[in-house]
């Protein structure tokens, strides 16, 4: 595991809040890692440095987890699993409330963790257990959260997915294919329940995804009896720009500083 903390204000170890983002990039691309928030996160604390009346009070790490084809799912889950167990456990063992930023597959891998158990369910894999109770708040960002629905309307995309699951586990990589598909799966999502904040960022000039994505996810939310959640369908720039505009890191600081 690699994770990025940002240190440059740090003063005790005492801060009990944290954002944790995690990159997209298709599960494979080396173009995307946890240096992808870095601007983002210079961004957040030089506006904050600026406006005296905000403390630093949150603490703000970027991961990293292994990529496909090296590895398919769900290694990429269990290494996000991980790694925030390894934040919780070992760097910051005062944290209580965590943030997931996700973007793209990030995004992906953000609602997996809220039911990890359920979804590596269907394989035999041992971690560590995580506190789910931890994560207050989710900001997903042009996210991939139906990954069957996605391939009916991109169908090129399995060139991608194929790297990142064997056969057709795709179809329960998420809450939203299994939910449909299984019956026995009454119990999912029920911790998004318990969530604070749900902010669902769209751009309206993402080349590579519409917002059918998005608009599944925000039926999904609503089929499992959620609707406190901001859905915001804005202009932040093409795919890859998400991640560092200067909307994002407006939207972070009014949400999660004031
Ligand atoms: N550059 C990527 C493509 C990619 O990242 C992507 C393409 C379409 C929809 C979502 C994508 N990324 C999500 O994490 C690749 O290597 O395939």
């Amino acid at each position: 595991m690699e994770a990025m903390r940002d240190n440059s204000n740090v003063k005790s170890q005492v801060k009990q809040d944290a954002i944790i983002f995690i990159h997209g990039g298709a599960w494979r691309d080396p173009n995307n890692t946890f240096k992808d928030f870095e601007k983002l996160i210079k961004n957040i604390n030089n506006e904050l440095s600026s406006l005296s009346s905000l403390n630093n009070k949150i603490e703000l790490y970027s991961l990293d987890y292994r990529l496909s084809p090296t590895v398919k799912h769900p290694c990429h889950l269990i290494d996000v699993i991980n790694a925030i167990n390894y934040i919780i456990k070992n760097i910051n063992s005062n944290l209580k409330n965590l943030t997931l930023v996700g973007h793209s597959v990030g995004s992906t891998l953000a609602i997996q963790v809220l039911d990890y158990k359920k979804l590596l369910n269907y394989y035999n894999e041992n971690i560590d257990e995580l506190d789910i109770s931890f994560i207050k708040n989710l900001v997903l960002l042009d996210g991939i959260y139906d990954i069957p629905k996605l391939l009916d309307e991109y169908p090129s995309y399995l060139s991608f997915i194929n790297e990142a699951f064997e056969e057709k586990n795709f179809n329960t990589a998420t809450q939203l294919s299994i939910s449909n598909k299984d019956e026995k799966n009454v119990q999912i999502g029920m911790y998004f329940k318990f969530l604070k904040k749900i902010i669902i960022v769209q751009s309206e000039n993402d080349e590579l995804l519409s917002l059918n994505q998005t608009n599944f996810f925000v039926k999904w939310l609503n089929s499992i009896g959620i609707y406190k959640f901001e859905k915001i369908l804005d202009d932040f720039g093409k795919h890859n720009d998400v991640y560092e505009s200067d909307k994002l890191k407006d939207l972070i600081i009014l949400n999660f500083y004031k």
